[in-house]
C-alpha cells in the first residue's frame, strides 16, 4: 500500500464575483480518514472539493496536500495525488464506458497517456471495483442516470490516487446500490489507504459510513468530529435547519436520526433572489 496523504485546508475564503462563498475554513483531514461534509444546499461543499481538488484557487488560505501546497503543484501532479468525481459532467455522446473510465488515465498521465490505447489494468481495476466490468463496450449515454453515475465514479478511480474526493457519490443510486457504493468507498480506503473526503445529503448515511463528520454553514466549520459526538438535535437544527430527534442503532451503536420537519429560518444569503 501507497502511503496516505492528508489535506489541510487553512484560514481558506472564497467566493464567486458577488457571492461569498467561504469565510475562513479549517479542516485537518487526516491521511487515510474516511470524511463526510454535510450542510444546507449552497452552502459551499462543492466548492470546497473544487478547491482541494486545485480546480479553483483560494481568495486567502492556502489547501495542502501531504505537506504540498497545491498552489505551487502543476495541473498533471496534483491530478496524480487527488481524484474527484463532480456532481454531474456531461457525457461525449457515442463514447463507451471503457473509453469514458480512460478518461482518467488521462488526467493523470497526459498526452503520452493518451497513446496507451491497449488494455490499462488500472482501468479494469476501476471498472471492476464499481462492478461495471460488464458494460465496457456500451455508449455512455445509452446509460442510466444510476449506471452513469457508478461509471464516473470508475473514472475518478482510475485516476489511480491517493486522495479521492466524492461529490454526492450515491446521487441517482437505488438504495441498494447506495449502499453498495459507499462500502466499496469504504473497502477501497481500508485496502488502499485512500484518503476519502464526501459530500452527502443523507445524514444516516454519513453517520454510518464515516468516521469524521464535518458540517459547513455560513462559510464556516460549525461542527467537525466523530458523527457519535457530533449529531445531535442541536446540529439537525442549527445546521440542517430540521427539528429531529438521534437515536442509536441498536447492533452498530451510530447515530440514527428522525427527522421532523424543516425549522423556518434558512437565509440563502449568497442567492441573488
Ligand atoms: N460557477 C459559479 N458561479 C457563481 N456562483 C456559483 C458558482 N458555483 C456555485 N456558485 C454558488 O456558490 C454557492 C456554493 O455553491 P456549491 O455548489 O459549493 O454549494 P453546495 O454546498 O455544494 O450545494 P448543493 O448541496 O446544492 O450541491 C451557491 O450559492 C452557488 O449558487
Amino acid at each position: 500500500m501507497t502511503e496516505s496523504l492528508g489535506i489541510t485546508v487553512e484560514g481558506v475564503h472564497f467566493g464567486y464575483p458577488e457571492r461569498p462563498v467561504l469565510r475562513g475554513v479549517d479542516l485537518a483531514v487526516r491521511p487515510g480518514e474516511l470524511t463526510a461534509l454535510v450542510g444546507l444546499n449552497g452552502c459551499g461543499k462543492s466548492t470546497l472539493l473544487r478547491l482541494a481538488a486545485g480546480l479553483l484557487r483560494p481568495a486567502r488560505g492556502r489547501v495542502l496536500l501531504g505537506g504540498d501546497d497545491l498552489a505551487r503543484l502543476s495541473r498533471r501532479d496534483t491530478a496524480r495525488r487527488v481524484a474527484l468525481l463532480h456532481q454531474s459532467a456531461p457525457a461525449v455522446p457515442g463514447m463507451t464506458v471503457r473509453q469514458l473510465v480512460r478518461q482518467g488515465r488521462y488526467a493523470a498521465r497526459g498526452p503520452l497517456g493518451m497513446l496507451r490505447e491497449g488494455d490499462d489494468p488500472v482501468v479494469r481495476r476501476a471498472l471492476r471495483d464499481v462492478g461495471v466490468e460488464s458494460w465496457a463496450e456500451r455508449p455512455v449515454d445509452a446509460l442510466s442516470g444510476g449506471e452513469r453515475q457508478r461509471v464516473r465514479l470508475a473514472t475518478a478511480l482510475a485516476q489511480d490516487t491517493r486522495v479521492l474526493l466524492l461529490d454526492e457519490p450515491t446521487t441517482y443510486l437505488d438504495l441498494h446500490h447506495q449502499l453498495d457504493v459507499l462500502r466499496t468507498v469504504v473497502r477501497l480506503r481500508e485496502e488502499r489507504g485512500l484518503t476519502v473526503v464526501m459530500v452527502l445529503h443523507d445524514l444516516a448515511h454519513a453517520a454510518r459510513f464515516a468516521e469524521r463528520l464535518v458540517a459547513l454553514r455560513d462559510g464556516r466549520v460549525a461542527a467537525d468530529g466523530p458523527p457519535r459526538e457530533v449529531v445531535t438535535p442541536g446540529l439537525l437544527a442549527d445546521v440542517l435547519r430540521v427539528a429531529g430527534r438521534v437515536g442509536r442503532d441498536p447492533e452498530g451503536g451510530w447515530p440514527v436520526c428522525y427527522p421532523d420537519h424543516p425549522l423556518p429560518g434558512v437565509e440563502y444569503e449568497n442567492h441573488i433572489h
